[in-house]
């Protein structure tokens, strides 16, 4: 018997192109081709950390959602806390990644897509918005760091060891595992969706897409 089609699966052969522009970016396809300007990647982990700040609040909502919306026999509320922990180890290695090259924190001015970016996610955080439509920004926002990285570090990659750690961090098996929880989780909760909650969410998905491209654009000096 052949296995059913999920709806992500769906979406993401409809918009497989906007997703690779995700996925396979510039930026990425520099690391991974091992031309990254350093200068360019400074930019992004000065970013990120800022963005990753943001993140947390709204990860956070998407466990007061789970634990509210989801008749959790399934144990969503333990997958997104596992998230909200690697988020914490994530927040001391911008730290530790920021003094290995001598960029400063403290002083950073979140530059125009990452603001939009965050006030997006801001925007999600509202009680009025449905668990499963959160659920979707969220799997999608760490999946697609997870597919970007993990393609840096293929067998045919040359990526320069000193990016291997930062690849690492999101490209590894497990965090790819993790990303799969929260697809299952995403693709249980579109299964018993109203029509009105999937057009939303599918809409959110690709909101996150342009932003996840805006972003890498940025760090690539590209606005
Ligand atoms: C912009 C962005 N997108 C996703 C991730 C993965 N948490 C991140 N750190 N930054």
């Amino acid at each position: 018997m052949q296995a059913k089609i999920t709806v992500t699966e769906t979406w993401l052969r409809k918009h497989r192109h906007l997703y690779d522009g995700a996925t396979r970016h510039p930026f990425i396809r520099s690391i991974r081709d091992g031309n990254i300007d350093i200068s360019a990647f400074k930019t992004w982990l000065g970013q990120d950390y800022i963005f990753v700040r943001a993140f947390v609040p709204f990860v956070a909502s998407v466990l007061t959602k789970a634990y509210k919306g989801s008749d959790d026999g399934n144990g969503d509320v333990e997958v997104i806390l596992g998230g909200v922990a690697a988020l914490h180890d994530e927040i001391s290695w911008f730290k530790k990644e920021a003094f290995k090259w001598g960029a400063q924190l403290s002083n950073i001015v979140p530059q125009k897509a990452n603001q939009e970016y965050c006030r997006f996610l801001e925007s999600l955080i509202s009680p009025e918005v449905e668990y499963t439509v959160a659920a979707v920004a969220f799997w999608a926002i760490e999946n697609i760091y997870q597919e970007s990285f993990a393609y840096c570090l293929e067998d045919d990659s040359k990526t320069p060891p000193e990016l291997k750690e930062t690849c690492q961090r999101w490209g590894n098996e497990s965090f790819g595992e993790y990303c799969n929880s929260l697809r299952n989780i995403v693709d249980r909760q579109l299964e018993k969706g109203s029509d009105d909650v999937i057009t939303k969410a599918e809409a959110t998905l690709l909101r996150v897409l342009e932003h996840e491209v805006d972003f890498w654009n940025m760090s690539h000096g590209r606005t």
